[in-house]
């Protein structure tokens, strides 16, 4: 028999039931909730005359609708928006009622779910994470099975600690190779996405592996699993080593003692076996990757910044020359047009792809000694927590940003979606460290282009896109 893949080990060890129907009953470990998915699966445990299963695997903080400016401070009251203002109220209410752990608006542990629980070791390798927010796949960079879930089944993990769910496939993306400098975490994914599509993973759990993916830090390989949900995968996985040990090593909800050894031990499992079987392998070579810029509607709609635009009189396939088509209106673009010519109007450095605190340093890096052109409106760097921004202070890095004419903001999902005061005006560019293009994705009629945080600070400085490189000194 072929050995299990670290998927097939981490479902068989949460497996509760399997049905002859091919669904089965897993068993979850940790569930993060935020503001947005979460009041309509409390309303329905209450509707139930139901309690909360497990209290303490839960761990919540309120993030898409927050406000970033200065004004947040003055708590939930400043909150313009109504329905924003009422889903933050919402979530506070529930989480005390129940005594369900919550970093509340302007406590320092707040900010994105994705950046949080990692941060306090509330997600930890060999777990089943599950939050009602598709980029939960960012947790499988611990050695951790970890998926969005739509509200209802919020709703039965809050009442149950179970989750129907089905076995997907699993695919191997295997990056080799020495990631040239200057090149990021960011640009790998990018780059995956551009070659497999944004269907590419359906069905299946990506597990990302190679000396590339090895060498990356912690918060690299969050970057990369964070965004396998637009390669179509819900599920992202790196295998757990070293580096995952030392990272949540001390975290305040990590493991102390005689069962942090116990835990350190059985964490060594979590690899897929030498003889294991993918159903789907795609290979890369690190070395070829370069810094990657999206000019379209989809994250599959990118290329390396040295790199022209599309010319749809180029594509054969009738399906295809359409969707350029469409993209190149929307994104007001012309055909073959060079990405380095693209003007932009704002850039955003933040969201659960790119708000940790190596992203900030990798930005400020750029910034440093510079200043934000003028022809961009405004550039704005928004810590993914309380707690980077807090270490990025310690750092000086608020007065690289402030210094090069950026704003300096309170944590939360900012601008990666139009859910809160952050938002772009229509036929607006921006470069934006997040994961998502979409259509009015960053405002109606915004236009996005995904990039990794030093791009995103390049592009700052220069008002268009450049090659990050020819800002570093002594590149090669
Ligand atoms: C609001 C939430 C349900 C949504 C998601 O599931 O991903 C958001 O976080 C996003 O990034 O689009
Ligand atoms: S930062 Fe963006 S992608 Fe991440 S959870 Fe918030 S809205 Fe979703």
């Amino acid at each position: 028999m072929a050995g299990k893949t670290l998927y097939d080990k981490l479902w068989d060890s949460h497996l509760v039931k399997q049905r002859d129907d091919g669904s089965a009953l897993i068993y979850i470990d940790r569930h993060i909730i935020h503001e947005v998915t979460s009041p309509q699966a409390f309303e329905g445990l209450r509707l139930a005359g139901r309690k909360p299963w497990r209290i303490d695997a839960n761990i919540a903080t309120p993030d898409h609708n927050v406000p970033t400016t200065p004004e947040r401070k003055g708590g939930i009251a400043a909150i313009a928006d109504q329905v924003s203002r009422l889903q933050v109220q919402t979530l506070d209410d529930n989480c005390d009622e129940y005594g369900i752990v919550e970093f509340k608006m302007n406590d320092v542990r707040q900010g994105i779910v994705h950046v949080i629980s990692p941060e306090q070791g509330a997600t930890l390798p060999g777990m089943t994470v599950v939050c009602g927010d598709s980029h939960t796949s960012t947790h499988g960079a611990f050695g951790a099975l970890a998926h969005g879930i739509g509200t209802s089944e919020v709703e039965h993990v809050l009442a149950t600690q179970c989750l129907v769910a089905k076995k997907m496939k699993n695919m191997l993306v295997r990056v080799d190779g020495q990631l040239p400098f200057g090149v990021t975490a960011k640009d790998i994914v990018l780059a995956v996405i551009g070659k497999i599509g944004t269907a590419g993973g359906n069905g299946h759990a990506i597990e990302f592996a190679g000396s590339a993916i090895r060498d990356l830090s912690i918060e690299g390989r969050m970057t990369i699993c964070n965004m396998s949900i637009e390669a179509g995968a819900r599920v992202g996985l790196v295998a757990a080593d070293e580096k995952t040990v030392e990272y949540v090593k001390g975290r305040p909800f990590a493991p102390k003692g005689a069962q942090w050894e116990q835990a350190v031990e059985a964490w060594k499992d979590l690899v897929s076996d030498a003889d294991a079987r993918f159903d789907t392998v795609v290979e890369l070579d690190a070395a070829q990757i370069k810094p990657q810029v999206s000019w379209g509607t989809s994250p599959e709609m990118v290329l390396a910044v040295d790199q022209n635009v599309p010319d749809p009189a180029r594509e054969a396939d009738p399906v295809k020359r359409d969707s350029i088509v469409r993209a190149l209106k929307y994104m007001g673009l012309t055909a073959n047009q060079a990405i380095t010519d693209i003007q932009l109007d704002r850039v955003f450095i933040g969201s659960c792809t790119n708000s940790r605190i190596e992203d900030l340093r990798a930005a400020a890096e750029i910034a440093k000694g510079r200043k934000v052109a003028s022809t961009i409106k405004q550039a704005i760097v928004v810590p993914g927590s309380g707690l980077v921004k807090a270490q990025a202070e310690a750092e000086g890095l608020d007065k690289i940003f402030l210094e090069a004419g950026f704003e300096w903001r309170e944590p939360g999902c900012s601008m990666c979606l139009a859910m809160n005061p952050d938002r772009l005006e229509s036929g607006e560019h921006c470069a934006s460290t997040s994961n998502r293009n979409f259509e009015g994705r960053q405002g109606a009629g915004g236009r996005t282009h995904l990039v990794s945080p030093a791009m995103a600070a390049a592009a700052a400085v220069n008002g268009r896109f450049i090659d990050v490189r020819e800002l570093i000194q002594g590149a090669q």
